[in-house]
């Protein structure tokens, strides 16, 4: 079972991505039941609040899992997943419903894109975040840095992805990015209460707010530049640099 999704009766629909043995990594798999995830939360009369985290302490999400997209080479090929993602992504950035990303552990490439399109980002102080695809030769590719620039101001956008290195969370909360550090051993419990005033409002008007917030993503033109984004990544995807990086990671000793 690579996920598992709970509902409380207070609301909250806890997706929970259990592969910490691959750090919490992205496969066809996760998307699937992603998507169908937040397809249940949007039409649920009972669903307030979408909190998506990872199992374990060692990671929130490495992103795309290089095991099996490694076999991806031509830019058709990588377009296809990407895309994919891309279109959960997206619905997951329009959702009718307040959503979080609960950063348990480090957040990596394609995992600092699903916390992106999440509203908001809670993360345990100290882990690491780093938009590092451009480390790997090539950008983010779900449509990652087209959500940053909607949701950051552009010079701190600008730099994370420049960068690409791994930052701790208490430096993303100071660049905007992480919207608060939390300290308790209880991660899920420290969430849910921060959540509570959100849960105390009714579904409508969480939904009309939520409709009001992403509006501006619902346009043609953003869609267009989304997926323009994917297909520059694809496009770099194909290169011999970006295979290189890959093998490398997937070739690399560990203890
Ligand atoms: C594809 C979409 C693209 C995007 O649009 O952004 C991406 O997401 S590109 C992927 C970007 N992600 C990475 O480059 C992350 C790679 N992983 C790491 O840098 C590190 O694993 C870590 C996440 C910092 C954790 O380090 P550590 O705690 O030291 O663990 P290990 O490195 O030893 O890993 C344990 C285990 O997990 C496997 N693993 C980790 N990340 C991935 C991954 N993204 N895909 C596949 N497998 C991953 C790693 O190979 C180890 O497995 P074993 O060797 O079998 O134990």
């Amino acid at each position: 079972m690579s996920v598992t999704v709970e509902q409380e009766k207070n609301g909250i629909v806890w997706f929970t991505i259990c592969r910490p043995e691959k750090r919490n990594a992205i496969h066809y798999e996760v998307m699937d039941r992603l998507q169908e995830t937040i397809e249940m939360v949007e039409k649920s009369e009972t669903a307030k609040v979408l909190v998506i985290t990872g199992e374990g302490e060692e990671a929130f999400c490495s992103g795309g899992d290089l095991s099996v997209f490694h076999q991806l080479t031509t830019k058709e090929e990588a377009y296809s997943m990407l895309a994919k993602m891309g279109n959960i992504l997206y619905s997951l950035l329009t959702l009718s419903k307040p959503t979080v990303a609960l950063i348990n552990g480090t957040a990596i490439g394609g995992g600092c894109e699903l916390a992106t399109a999440c509203d908001f980002r809670y993360a345990k102080k100290g882990v690491r975040i780093g938009f590092v695809q451009a480390n790997l030769a090539i950008t983010t590719g779900w449509g990652g840095a087209t959500m940053l620039f909607e949701k950051m101001p552009y010079d701190e956008a600008l730099h994370l992805l420049l960068c690409a290195n791994m930052i701790c969370a208490e430096e993303a909360e100071k660049r905007g990015w992480i919207h608060r550090c939390l300290s308790s051993s209880d991660l899920k419990e420290e969430c849910r209460q921060l959540l509570m005033p959100y849960l105390e409002k009714s579904s409508s008007v969480l939904s009309a707010y939520k409709q009001a917030a992403t509006a501006k993503w619902k346009t043609k033109e953003f869609y267009e530049r989304f997926f323009a984004e994917i297909e520059r990544c694809a496009t770099l995807w194909e290169g011999p640099e970006h295979e290189q990086a890959v093998q490398a990671f997937l070739t690399k000793k560990r203890n």
